[in-house]
């Protein structure tokens, strides 16, 4: 028994789901679950299908697909469930969002295979190879631009399918975030679109707010401007330091950087302009 996702998207109309559903009967596949969205603003027609498949594999499915897919311009992609989606995660010197994810990847909470850890600091290398994972330091000393070709490289070499910056404070050069488009998800300290930028606990209490919290997004090379999957909030109150802030903004960075780092292995993200659809 195969377990598959089968998720595309289209301009939306009738009978996409009747063209579709007929075809996975006639090969054996059953629909576990499926979630769809029809968005107004842009026309667009969004579907995430889990299915089991007794008989056909992923490939034998897709060659079905493909026609169908084609004469309904739908853009579509079909994943085995059983894969998991390889991660090279990005930190600087605060490791609590990356001990998070290792330890949910260690126990089969996050549907991941972390292939390694970069760094422009050796602050973390410790941790990570108690965990026997591989560690790069890459410093910024030889500049951005060759730190940058270094860490494209072993994006490249350990074949990652998604970069999670937990917590990596350099800004990305639009060449390189270019690259990364769709495929690097940020933990941004606070609830965008308020407190961007580098320290935003600090701006958030010389402000005065009663709530302060954590967003995970996709890369662009708009700092902080790219398509939100993920936030949450707490409430703090006027007696609540800016260090105590940064202390409760642990707890709220990892737990919406490890659903947002799930929604993507699990293949749930659509982005949908500056935005993003999670079915
Ligand atoms: N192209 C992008 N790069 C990065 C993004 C992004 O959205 N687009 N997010 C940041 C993370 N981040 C906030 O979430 C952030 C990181 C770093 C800074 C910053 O000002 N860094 C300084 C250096 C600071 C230092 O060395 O400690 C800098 O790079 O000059 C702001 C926001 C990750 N990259």
């Amino acid at each position: 028994m195969t377990e598959l996702v089968l998720r595309f998207r289209a301009p939306d109309r009738p009978g996409i789901i009747s063209a579709i559903a007929p075809l996975l009967a006639t090969h054996g596949c059953d629909i576990r679950g499926a979630e769809v969205y029809g968005d107004d603003d842009t026309g667009g027609f969004f579907c995430r299908m889990r299915l089991s498949s007794p008989t056909a594999g992923r490939d034998a499915l897709a060659s079905v697909i493909e026609p169908v897919a084609c004469e309904l311009s739908l853009s579509w992609e079909l994943h085995d469930l059983d894969a998991r989606m390889r991660v090279l995660i990005a930190v600087s010197k605060f490791g609590h969002c990356l001990v998070d994810l290792i330890h949910k990847c260690e126990i089969g909470q996050l549907p991941i295979e972390i292939v390694g850890v970069v760094s422009n600091h050796e602050t973390m290398r410790k941790t990570v190879e108690w965990h026997g994972l591989p560690y790069h330091h890459l410093p910024m000393g030889e500049g951005k631009a060759a730190q940058e070709a270094a860490f494209l490289a072993l994006i490249e070499d350990t074949g990652a399918q998604l970069i999670v910056l937990a917590r990596y404070m350099q800004i990305l050069s639009d060449d390189f975030a270019a690259k990364l488009l769709g495929r690097c998800i940020n933990i941004h300290h606070s609830f965008l679109p308020s407190f961007k930028g580098a320290k935003p606990y600090h701006q958030a209490h010389a402000r005065g707010v009663k709530l302060i919290g954590a967003t995970a997004h996709f890369v662009t090379p708009d700092l902080d401007e790219g398509p939100i999957i993920e936030q949450d909030v707490r409430r703090v109150t006027h007696a609540v330091t800016a260090d105590e802030m940064v202390a409760i903004g642990r707890e709220i960075e990892a737990s919406v950087l490890s659903r947002a780092v799930r929604w993507q292995a699990e293949h749930r993200i659509f982005q949908n302009g500056n935005k993003t659809v999670v079915l």
